[in-house]
């Protein structure tokens, strides 16, 4: 789409089309229309398999966002990325540390003072942070209840999105403070934003394990990924994993290489009783992996089960070669040449047959190539890769090229987008003997 001259009337236009399509769409399949009523519609998840109603809401979206910075004029839309962006992030921030969101009934409402007194704040600030957040359509006053508070559906999705909100706005994972520092890292490369926030340059990993009590960084980290999969796909989030052929393996063990508690694993092992899942991670993940597969009654004939190991070491010698390893989300944490070393240790592996299925994001190569919104939020990802991490969002020749260096035969085979997952399932196999 990538408007290059638009004009307000031509965008309004283009918003009269996608909103009429996507509202008749929802109305065809008698699917709520989106309003701010509290208990309103809160994802497009019952749409994500729907094409026409997905291209019209992409439409919709960058028409409008394309409407809005055009009726704010560079002057504005300056300030409001500089000040009003932060300042929101602040509000939202303050909310959920002191589960504000909790505190207001689900259907109901309340006055400022008693929600002050619940959450043990004091009344006047508070009264500011929510006119602010107000504006943000995160929670609203009741009409004709003036100083009272009640729920939209975004201030409604605050709990359920906790986990993950705790990972993006507490103090301890330094999301916040590192990507402040990307001058710095930009003048400093290789070297990367959380390096110089955090004072003692530890690694995300070990800031996550060290800052929070009792050593229960790793399952909050793991909570958060389940929480943020639900939030953006709930029912659909693993509708990526269709896209590699697990019947073509026939029997056999699938390796879930940094498969943190075995949540990807345990739907497909369901669904495809021939194969049996090694679940590997950092022993810190044993405990609830050792849960989570105990809970899905995965756990009997080593169905499905959890293996403490560290994927820049050579797999245990011990196991057979499996059809299949499994990264998930996994590369894009880690620069090229860690990536080309936790590679290095599966090549053995590979060279007898077994077959690498990557889920990863597949960046577009050139600007437009996908909707705004969408591009937006891909680079919003890649930079926060690179900021707590030194890992990045790649496109389909960055994993080429990533392939070839750690071997010259390995390769992509097929790249499988699934309708509904931001995540694409990339199937990589030895495509040829190496010659030297
Ligand atoms: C972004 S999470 C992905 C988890 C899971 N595969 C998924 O898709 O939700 C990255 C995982 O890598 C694991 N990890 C980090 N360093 C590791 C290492 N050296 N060896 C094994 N796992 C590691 C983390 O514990 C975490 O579970």
């Amino acid at each position: 789409m990538a408007y290059q001259n638009p004009s307000l009337t031509g965008l309004a236009e283009e918003i009269l089309k996608g909103a009429t399509t996507l509202q008749e769409e929802l109305s065809k399949h008698d699917l709520p229309q989106p309003s701010f009523v509290p208990d309103g519609r809160r994802n497009y998840h019952d749409v994500y398999l729907n094409p026409v109603a997905m291209d019209a809401r992409a439409r919709l979206i960058e028409a409008a966002q394309t409407m809005y910075t055009l009726a704010l004029g560079p002057a504005d839309a300056l300030r409001t990325i500089a000040t009003t962006e932060r300042m929101r992030v602040n509000v939202l921030r303050t909310i959920h540390e002191l589960g504000i969101a909790d505190a207001v009934p689900a259907n109901g409402d309340i006055s400022i003072d008693d929600l002050a007194a619940k959450v043990g704040t004091h009344p006047i600030p508070l009264r500011r942070v929510l006119r602010l957040a107000y504006t943000m359509r995160v929670f609203q006053e009741p009409a004709g209840k003036p100083d009272f508070v009640a729920h939209t559906p975004l201030s409604a999705l605050i709990p359920a999105a906790s986990p993950w909100l705790w990972l993006q706005l507490a103090d301890v994972s330094q999301m916040q403070a590192s990507g402040w520092q990307l001058p710095w890292a930009l003048r400093n490369w290789p070297r990367i934003p959380l390096n110089k926030s955090d004072a003692a340059e530890r690694d995300f990993w070990t800031i996550i394990q060290q800052d929070e009590p009792e050593g229960r960084g790793m399952s909050l980290f793991t909570s958060a990924m389940s929480s943020y999969i639900q939030m953006m796909h709930g029912s659909n989030s693993m509708q990526v994993l269709r896209g590699f052929d697990w019947a073509g393996l026939g029997e056999g063990v699938i390796v879930d290489v940094g498969g943190g508690s075995g949540h990807i694993s345990l739907p497909v092992a369901r669904e495809f009783p021939q194969l049996r899942f090694v679940v590997q991670d950092l022993v810190k993940n044993e405990g609830s992996a050792n849960e989570l597969i105990k809970a899905a009654g995965l756990d009997q004939d080593d169905k499905v089960r959890f293996q403490p190991h560290d994927f820049f070491t050579p797999q245990p010698e011990s196991q057979v070669v499996p059809k299949a390893y499994l990264l998930s989300r996994v590369l894009h944490d880690w620069p090229d040449e860690d990536c080309v070393r936790i590679l290095t240790h599966l090549l053995p592996g590979m060279k007898r047959g077994a077959k690498l299925f990557l889920v990863e994001r597949v960046m577009p190569s050139r600007p437009g190539e996908v909707p705004l919104h969408q591009e937006e939020q891909l680079r919003v990802l890649d930079l926060m890769m690179y900021s707590i991490l030194g890992g990045c969002e790649r496109s389909r020749d960055d994993w080429e090229r990533l392939l070839r260096r750690a071997d010259l035969g390995l390769g992509v085979r097929t790249i499988a987008a699934m309708p509904g997952s931001e995540f694409s399932a990339i199937t990589c196999e030895i495509l040829a003997t190496q010659v030297l």
